[in-house]
């Protein structure tokens, strides 16, 4: 990975649940600035290695390398119900000049500026989603950890979402690991896609479409067959 230093870097992961190994050895390196999304069958162990990455979840054993400045948005947005949008955003943060400022210039930039001042309960879920986006970005993250932070939007919202997050990403260049059951929405977004097959990485491969509409290369099919094929899809 030269000229691409690492934000994330794992080798020879374990995680046991009692006598159960859900991490087995996982090792895995991602740069700098990097968008990878990891798929996996569910109970295979994605948000159990997400909540490793957020260092929410230390009883482990191998090496892991996190960037101290890392935020992490789940499915559910996890506002608090009685803070208004914006101390939501900046929960946490020093309430200072600066911090009430990035955190106005967040919500502007996930089209939430005229929700500063709304309550969690009268957003939609979408706009919810945006919030807790919102408060992850105020952090300005070197790291983005996404736990299927689309899954309990309606379809036209989540595609939206995708747009917004891209665009997002194109402006501050997280590292981003993303963990979605979509295959469409891993190769939609992230530039490298992995499985987690048996508690370590099984596959492993960019996606290296130029072109900008992702869905016209026939990479794209190539792709979601070997992915489908790696998740044990059976396929007509
Ligand atoms: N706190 C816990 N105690 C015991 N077992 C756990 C705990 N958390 C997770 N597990 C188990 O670890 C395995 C992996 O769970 P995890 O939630 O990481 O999977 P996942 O790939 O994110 O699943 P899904 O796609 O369904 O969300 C599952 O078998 C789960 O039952």
């Amino acid at each position: 990975m030269a000229g691409n230093p690492a934000a994330v870097q794992v080798k020879s992961l374990d995680k046991l649940f009692g006598s159960r190994k859900v991490l087995d050895g996982l090792s895995l390196t991602v740069g700098q600035g990097e968008f990878v999304a990891l798929l996996g069958r569910s109970g295979s162990g994605k948000s159990t290695f997400l909540r490793v990455l957020g260092a929410l979840d230390a009883d482990v054993s191998g090496q892991v390398h996190v960037p101290a400045r890392r935020a992490i948005v789940f499915q559910d947005p996890r506002l608090l119900p009685w803070q208004r949008v914006l101390r939501n955003v900046t929960v946490g943060l020093p309430q200072d000049r600066s911090t009430r400022q990035r955190a106005a210039e967040a919500l502007d930039e996930v089209g939430l500026a005229r929700h500063a001042q709304a309550w969690p309960r009268t957003l939609s879920g979408g706009e919810a989603q945006r919030a807790a986006l919102a408060r992850a970005l105020v952090r300005e993250p070197q790291l983005l950890l996404l736990d299927e932070p689309f899954g309990a939007l309606d379809a036209l919202t989540r595609l939206r979402m995708h747009v917004l997050l891209r665009n997002l990403y194109e402006r501050h260049r997280p590292a981003v690991l993303l963990v979605t059951h979509d295959v469409d929405e891993a190769m939609l977004l992230a530039d490298r896609v992995l499985v987690l097959t048996d508690g370590s990485i099984s596959f492993d491969e960019h996606v290296g479409i130029d072109d900008p509409v992702r869905r016209n290369s026939p990479r794209f099919d190539q792709l979601r067959d070997a992915l489908l094929q790696e998740l044990g899809v059976a396929q007509a």
